[in-house]
């Protein structure tokens, strides 16, 4: 039996929505009695353990939470309640642009991303001409980061981040923002990670790409866990959920999502 990779127990993350941005907005609101805010769950009581290898597609309709689980995951964020376990070094593209500098040029970024992942001088040289070959950036490499297109900055994020030694690899954003081509280099490199024993857990709207990759699927449901299990079967929970409508409108975005990704993916 492998080892636990991640544990997740109990975890409940709030947030805090404004409904002012000015203070005068804010005071004139105080004065005639409203809200000025509101606390919402953005996940609630969520609790799941991966073990090492398992490869988790986590799905849920847009705002259910997925990718706050995965900044907690991370370590980016911390739950208000509950506890995140993982066990060795993660990695991976958690937001498109996290861990870039804007004014420094692609290559400087190499190095600096390398390093927030802990790699030192020496070992980020030898991972680098692969990284340069995997982003296919051309002369852009040479140029700020903060001038890159959402496309660029998640070809670079992700080439640092599959070449990186990782026991853990998260994958958020990956395929929506890359042209085709690069969406399939990028599935294939995922399908090695996960080939080579390493956990991976993978948001995703494309059930095609999800079967293709997981064998086990998470659901998410207004920052709720609805499901748990089997791929094919929480694939089909998100289709068809408890009423028609609810149904039709999770079965639209996910043909919608697989059809952007294209048939070969
Ligand atoms: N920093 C924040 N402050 C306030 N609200 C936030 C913050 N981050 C996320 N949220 C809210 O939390 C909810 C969950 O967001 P999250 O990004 O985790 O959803 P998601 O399932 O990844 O969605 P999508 O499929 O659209 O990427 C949303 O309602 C979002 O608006």
């Amino acid at each position: 039996m492998s080892a636990d990779s991640i544990v997740v127990d109990g975890v409940t993350k709030n947030f805090t929505l404004r409904y002012h941005r000015s203070i005068k907005d804010i005071t004139v609101a105080k004065i005639k009695g409203q809200a000025v805010s509101n606390t919402f769950k953005a996940l609630d009581d969520i609790s799941f353990t991966i073990k090492q290898g398992e490869s988790v597609g986590l799905m849920g309709l847009n705002g259910s939470g997925k990718s706050t689980l995965l900044k907690l995951i991370s370590g980016v964020m911390r739950p208000d309640q509950g506890v995140v376990k993982t066990r060795g070094q993660i990695a991976g593209l958690i937001a498109t642009g996290a861990g870039f500098h804007p004014q420094l040029s692609g290559r400087e970024n190499i190095f600096l991303n390398a390093a927030i992942y802990g790699l030192s001088e020496d070992e980020t040289a030898a991972i680098y001409d692969d990284v340069v070959r995997f982003a296919e950036l051309g002369d852009h490499l040479n140029s700020p980061v903060g001038n890159y297109s959402s496309g660029q900055y998640s070809r670079l994020g992700f080439s640092v981040a599959v070449h990186i030694d990782s026991d853990i690899f998260l994958a958020d954003e990956v395929l929506a923002v890359g042209d085709k081509p690069f969406k399939k280099k990028c599935m294939e490199k995922m399908e090695e990670i996960r080939d080579s024993g390493r956990t991976v857990v993978y948001v995703s709207h494309a059930a095609g790409s999800v079967k293709r990759m997981c064998d086990r699927v998470i659901c998410l449901e207004k920052g709720r866990l609805v499901f748990d299990g089997d791929v094919d079967e929480g694939i089909e929970y998100l289709h068809y959920g408890e009423d028609d409508a609810k149904g039709s409108a999770k079965l639209k975005q996910l043909e919608a999502a697989d059809s952007a990704l294209g048939a070969e993916v």
